[in-house]
């Protein structure tokens, strides 16, 4: 199992051979990690953008061969564009009600009790998920759902808290549930055909109705892809963000005096605009690295370039972390600073939290949105606080996102906070 310990390791690799370095794994293709902002215009954004991608086989599977992230060339485009509309514009600013209402519902259930951030997360950005590729579910079907994907993923997460536990085995434990799941997507798909309604936004409404649609098979592994992916990386931005708070309360204290400033019942527009919100889970993903590197793109054939010979089959990845975590774009990076990007919106090759080109994240407006607004109405919940936090918690790597341990927990009560001292502040 993959940690930080990773992460520092790259460092150092980009220390010592430059932004541009290759590493090889036996019985692998030798793949280049780049986090210099020219190479990644030219190799990712650029007359590039066509190579394909290979998509990591941690969920394959999960969510089959026939998934977005396997899809290469004009297939892959065709279901981006169908993907494009309900997570932009008018459908993804009318979640705002259903973000308070998931996590209002998240908080009750908490009472009393202290349970972990990650756990916490992932209810709130399950629940908006299973809505946002379903739509008009029933309510039972919802919580069907929502239960079944949990279980998924408790059993991805297990090798991240027993790490001797048995792949194949989990996997066998994985199987029915998954093959539900499936049998959910089936039936919904027949009756969004069945009854199609102009209304609806989802994104299993889109894909199902389509001219031409995808294939059915195409469509569960689509849909299974944004529930895992849509879910999973943006509850560990929002755990990141609240460990930040709570690590640096004077950051904490004026993010909550700029959502107060907006009276007590602000329209969600409002506060999705707010410039120290914006900036806050701005620096959560810079620092966060929620997802370090973004897909391997591989080299059709071989090719000079800059100075470097790249033989066809090379795989190609946008070291995420390591952009972020440049000295010179970011200096002193490890410090948590959201003042970074209140006056200043760096390049899309210097801050690409959402990777790159044609693979770029489909759901990030959504998870910038969802980031924003769920964030807001957490901290405005009286009484909120986490336990466990101190500098040295450790994160582990599962598949593509960095996960945060179980020991962060949250509670809801009613005596007063305890107080953290922060770097350069007297408590
Ligand atoms: C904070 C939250 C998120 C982060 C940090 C994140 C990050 C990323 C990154 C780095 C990539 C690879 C991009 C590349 O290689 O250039 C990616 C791909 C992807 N993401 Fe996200 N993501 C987030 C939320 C979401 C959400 C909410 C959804 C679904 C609605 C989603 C669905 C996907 C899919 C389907 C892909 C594969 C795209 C393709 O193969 O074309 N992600 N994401």
């Amino acid at each position: 199992m993959e940690s930080e310990r990773q992460l520092v390791a790259w460092e150092e690799y980009a220390r010592v051979f430059g932004p541009v370095f290759t590493l090889r794994a036996e019985g692998e293709p030798p793949r280049v990690y780049v986090s210099d902002p020219g190479a990644v215009r030219a190799l990712f954004i650029g007359d590039r953008t066509s190579w394909d991608a290979r998509g990591t086989l941690y969920f394959r599977p999960v969510i089959g061969a026939q998934a977005l992230p396997y899809l290469t060339g004009e297939e892959h485009r065709a279901v981006r564009l169908l993907l494009a509309p309900p997570l932009h514009g008018v459908p993804l600013r009318a979640l705002g009600p259903a973000v308070d209402e998931i996590v209002d519902g998240a908080m009750a259930r908490l009472r009393g009790r202290a349970r972990p951030v990650i756990r916490l997360a992932h209810e709130i950005t399950l629940r908006l998920i299973v809505r946002v590729c379903f739509g008009p579910l029933s309510e039972a079907r919802r919580e069907e759902c929502a239960g079944l994907l949990i279980d998924v993923m408790d059993l991805m997460y297990e090798p991240a808290t027993a790490p001797d536990a048995d792949r194949g085995q989990l996997l066998g434990r994985m199987a029915p549930l998954l093959a539900r799941l499936q049998r959910i997507v089936t039936e919904e798909t027949a009756s969004a055909r069945a009854v199609p309604d102009p209304s609806r936004t989802d994104l299993l409404f889109q894909l199902a109705t389509a001219e031409p649609a995808p294939p059915d098979e195409q469509i569960r592994g689509h849909i299974m892809t944004l529930l895992i992916a849509g879910h999973d990386t943006t509850a560990s931005a929002l755990a990141w963000a609240l460990y930040q708070l709570e690590l640096h309360p004077r950051i904490r204290r004026r993010l909550v005096r700029a959502i107060d400033s907006l009276g007590a019942a602000p329209v969600h527009a409002d506060i999705a605009r707010l410039p120290y919100l914006g900036a806050v889970c701005a620096e959560t993903l810079r620092h966060g690295s929620v997802v370090p590197a973004g897909l391997a793109r591989v080299v059709p054939e071989d090719f000079d370039w800059d100075g470097h010979h790249i033989p066809a089959g090379t795989e190609l990845v946008p070291a995420i972390h390591l952009v972020h975590h440049r000295p010179d774009l970011y200096p002193a990076p490890e410090r948590f600073d959201p003042g970074r990007f209140l006056c200043h919106k760096p390049s899309g090759s210097r801050y690409l939290p959402f990777g790159t080109g044609t693979r770029r994240c489909p759901g990030a407006e959504l998870a910038d949105f969802e980031l924003r607004i769920a964030l807001a109405r957490l901290l405005r919940t009286p009484g909120l606080r986490l336990l466990g936090a101190d500098r040295g918690l450790r994160r582990v790597k599962n598949g593509p996102t960095m996960t945060i341990p179980a020991s962060l927990r949250i509670t809801v009560d009613s005596s007063p906070p305890p107080t953290v001292a922060e770097e350069g502040e007297s408590a």
